[in-house]
């Protein structure tokens, strides 16, 4: 069983614990109380290349990376050193994230935020709506063509920006044909958790122009960034370096300075 599989079969027995517990109608009630979404494709389309921060207490690749006892608080940071999302973890059992961190965070900052998770059904986007989400993310890898053609869709229909992830060609090719808005390709292999961060040059000329191309995983510093900019990527989507580091929001403001260089993105 591939690291994916595995994390998968956690997410979905945890799934149906919390769907025992909230009916899909409670939590459309929620959703339709929750916050209007931020709209996150205007702030990706902005300029610069732009910065999506995560909030990141482990990893099945890296096991703990720093204990954030106050999500909130490091979003604020992320939000003053210039990022233009935030990312929060919300799958519990690999990554020590939780539905409560996302609601934490949106209702601290201004800017939007993702709601980082393995969805599998529309339910996981009615959880990521109700708790403040404007973006989610799907993951191509998990799911088949017609389950990602019909979350995109649901998601958009509640005002939820779909992140699409690729990690392969035949991914994009996935990733497109649904229709994805934004599309991001990930350094990581999900299946044995492998990073080559060759991966995004070699994939980003296959994202149609007007599709917003993000850079995830790798991303150690300033000279990443540069990289995955010169590649073609619009924005980057950082956590390991940020929540390890010692000062997170000086971390971001140095990614975003470098993300501002006025050669950049010429092609957008
Ligand atoms: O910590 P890093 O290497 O900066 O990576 C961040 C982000 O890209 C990574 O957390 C991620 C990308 N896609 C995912 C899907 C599920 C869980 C996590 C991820």
């Amino acid at each position: 069983m591939s690291v994916l599989d595995e994390i998968i079969e956690g997410v979905r027995a945890d799934l149906a614990e919390r769907q025992r517990e909230t009916s899909l109608d409670d939590l459309k009630a929620r959703a339709e109380q929750a916050p209007a979404p931020r709209d996150a494709l205007a702030a990706l389309r902005g300029q610069g290349v732009g910065v999506i921060a995560e909030v990141k207490r482990s990893s099945p690749s890296k096991g703990a990376l720093a204990a954030i006892a106050d999500p909130a608080a490091l979003a604020r940071d992320y939000e003053a050193g210039g990022a233009k999302i935030i990312s929060v973890l919300t799958e519990g059992r690999k990554f020590g994230g939780s539905l409560a961190d996302l609601a934490d965070v949106r209702a601290s900052v201004d800017i939007a935020v993702l709601r980082k998770d393995f969805i599998v059904t529309s339910y996981q986007l009615w959880e990521a709506r109700a708790h403040g989400a404007d973006v989610a993310l799907l993951i191509v890898a998990a799911l088949d063509q017609d389950a990602l053609v019909s979350l995109v869709e649901r998601a958009e229909s509640i005002g939820l920006l779909p992140l699409v992830e690729a990690h392969t060609e035949e991914e994009v090719a996935r990733a497109v044909d649904a229709g994805a808005k934004v599309i991001g390709i990930n350094a990581r292999d999900l299946k044995t958790l492998r990073v080559d961060r060759e991966v995004f040059a070699r994939l980003a000329p296959l994202v149609p122009k007007d599709v917003v191309r993000i850079a995830e995983s790798g991303v150690r510093g300033p000279h990443d960034l540069l990289a995955y900019a010169s590649a073609g990527a619009d924005a980057v989507l950082v956590g390991e370096s940020l929540v390890r580091g010692r000062d997170p929001r000086a971390a971001v403001a140095d990614l975003v300075a470098a993300g501002a260089h006025p050669a950049l993105r010429q092609g957008s």
